[in-house]
């Protein structure tokens, strides 16, 4: 007999990017990434407010593509800052709708994901779903404390593409993902660097506005007691002061681009400050996998770098001089998070899976 195949349409919007992918079941027929211009980005005050924007691009490269979304089977979205769930496909839900477009955990562009496919969906008549959306929350008791009780730790993390990275250095190193312990370091627009004990994060800083290395687009830990008071200092509105944090932070502040192969190319021809601002966001993502390493206990098969970032063989060089001491490194530039919707969404239609209820 034959195999079904189903036809999905992938949606990963990403702070810097968005990336689209068409899969005959595990084939994919069409891939594209869309490097959106930061200066187009920061127009917007809020993620919800380039639904438009984002939406056209989509349709407008299938268009360009001549793919015809009428014969699609289903579409699945990155999935943003919901409340904290456990890993999975989510079939989207009216509760799921509501609290992406609140930005019930923050704002961030995967929270268009699942609205745009929900909307392209919708007018197709077939599901829209999200699979190990941002907040998939795994953490160990001990790593909730910050040391305010008001604010307890968060996992807001690159939940989907860890996970499929960790997946596949597993079946590389040869044992299961839950037998070994990873420490994960994913460098995109935001960058998080997560501790994997035998098949849970059981720590990760929030690599959104919460904690960690300065990244292209954010700012990373900063001196608390600095930040409290340049909020009160009367010279910023809230929304100026979140976007020093998230989407004018750490290269876009000290270089003005989140584009890192701008800032290789600056460097290149001898830019010092170019030079000295990529060593230090080098110097920050070493700190906290050294960290993650205590987590684990010095107990580490390996230390893996994925994301747009880890196509940077110097940067990795500027990384890997500081902690190869402590595991093997495994490099994977890019990310597999469209054949990871792909994946999550086929295990549903082929009826392996029901799909999770997204609670409200
Ligand atoms: N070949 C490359 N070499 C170095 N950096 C790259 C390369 N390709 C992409 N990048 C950088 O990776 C970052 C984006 O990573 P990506 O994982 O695509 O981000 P996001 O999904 O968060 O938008 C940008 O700073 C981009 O300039
Ligand atoms: C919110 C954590 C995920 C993240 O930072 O994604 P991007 O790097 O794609 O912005």
């Amino acid at each position: 007999m034959q195999r079904q195949i189903f036809r999905i349409l992938v949606i990963n919007p990403g702070s810097t990017s968005t990336k689209i992918g068409v899969f005959d079941n595990e084939t994919c027929i069409f891939e594209k990434t869309i490097r959106h211009d930061s200066n187009e980005i920061a127009k917007f005050n809020r993620v919800i407010d380039q639904y438009d924007f984002r939406k056209n691009v989509i349709l407008d490269q299938l268009d360009h593509e001549g793919i015809n979304i009428s014969k699609l089977s289903a579409v699945c979205g990155r999935g943003g800052l919901l409340r904290p769930i456990e890993g999975g496909t989510y079939e989207v839900n009216p509760g799921m709708l509501e609290d992406l477009r609140q930005g019930f955990n923050g704002e961030h562009a995967s929270n268009l994901g699942g609205i745009i496919a929900n909307e392209i969906a919708n007018g197709l008549n077939i599901s829209a779903y999200i699979v190990d959306p941002v907040v998939v929350d795994e953490f160990d008791s001990i790593a909730r404390l910050s040391g305010v009780p008001e604010i307890p730790r968060k996992s807001i993390f690159h939940a989907l593409n860890q996970k499929a990275v960790a997946r596949k250095a597993a079946k590389d190193i040869g044992k299961a993902y839950d037998q070994i312990n990873l420490i994960i370091t994913h460098m995109g627009g935001g960058i998080t660097v997560g501790a994997h004990k035998n098949g849970k994060v059981i720590d990760v800083n929030n690599g959104l506005h919460g904690d960690g290395p300065f990244s292209p687009e954010r700012a990373g830990t900063v001196p608390a007691g600095d930040l409290v008071a340049l909020c009160y200092s009367g010279q910023y509105y809230r929304d100026e002061m979140m976007k020093k944090l998230v989407g004018q932070g750490g290269l876009m502040a000290y270089l003005q681009t989140s584009d890192a192969v701008e800032v290789e190319n600056r460097i290149e021809n001898g830019d010092k400050e170019a030079t000295a601002t990529y060593e230090a966001m080098a110097y920050q993502i070493a700190k906290e996998i050294g960290s993650m390493s205590a987590v684990l206990e010095g107990k580490v098969d390996a230390i893996i770098m994925t994301g747009g970032l880890a196509y940077g063989k110097a940067f990795i060089e500027m990384i890997s001089k500081r902690i190869d001491w402590i595991a093997d490194i495994l490099v994977y530039p890019g990310e597999n998070e469209l054949q990871a919707l792909t994946e999550g969404t086929l295990r549903v239609l082929r009826k392996e899976e029901k799909p999770k209820v997204y609670p409200t």
